[in-house]
């Protein structure tokens, strides 16, 4: 069996953008209190990044990120649940379980649950598997962060491999995904440390786009394992 995930778009007053199966609908207020706590770390971490890029007073400081997701405005937000089904390379006839891919947004929030298997890219030739920490949540940082930082925050390149403990039982992971405003233009965020930068502008893209043209335009482009 292949690698199952349940997708959830954002929760409006607490009810989920399409209807759930009874499993999550039992605990709909539960998703809906995730999601939402998801989002508003990612919220935190964002401030700490307007900080640290010193953007000016005059254009939102600390909150310029905040501003640009608001939960209740139209976003690419969306909170994954993945099941690994137990087995190994041979059985599956692949050497990755999940294919090396950044994703769309501005952060993601990764929750192994008791299982291993994450890794990230270092270099063109080198990965780095991410520990299983009780407790700790893996921070990735998206590709509308690589847009607005013209290129100074990568977007962390990551897949996940098959490991011998997989052989016997399934892989639980969590994905939290931020997203950015669909209406929000992805220019280069005012901070002094990224004037003159250019912003990354991806393959065949045109012009500026707003984060939810990028989405659109990613989610049109070749998909690869889901
Ligand atoms: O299962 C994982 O640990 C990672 C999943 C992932 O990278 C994704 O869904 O984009
Ligand atoms: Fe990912």
């Amino acid at each position: 069996m292949l690698t199952r995930a349940w997708n959830f778009g954002k929760f409006v007053n607490g009810v989920p953008a399409s209807d759930l199966p009874p499993v999550f609908q039992k605990r709909v207020e539960e998703l809906a209190r995730f999601s939402k706590s998801g989002h508003n770390l990612c919220l935190q971490i964002l401030q700490a990044f307007a900080i640290g890029l010193q953007i000016p007073e005059s254009e939102d400081g600390k909150d310029w990120f905040a501003k640009r997701h608001d939960y209740d405005q139209p976003s690419g937000d969306i909170l994954r649940f993945l099941k690994y089904p137990k087995g190994n390379e041979k059985e599956y006839g692949e050497a990755v379980r999940a294919g090396s891919h950044t994703d769309y947004g501005s952060l993601s929030l990764l929750f192994q649950h008791k299982l291993p298997g994450l890794e990230v890219q270092a270099s063109r030739t080198h990965w780095i598997s991410a520990p299983l920490i009780p407790g700790a949540v893996l921070v990735n940082i998206g590709d509308l962060m690589e847009f607005w930082t013209g290129g100074l925050f990568r977007s962390t390149r990551h897949r996940v491999v098959f490991l011998p403990e997989h052989t016997a039982a399934d892989r639980y992971s969590l994905a939290m995904f931020c997203h950015a405003n669909d209406a929000v233009p992805l220019e280069i965020v005012p901070s002094p440390f990224l004037a003159g930068r250019e912003r990354v502008v991806a393959e065949g893209e045109e012009k500026v786009m707003t984060a939810g043209e990028h989405l659109q335009f990613r989610l049109n482009a070749t998909y690869t394992y889901y």
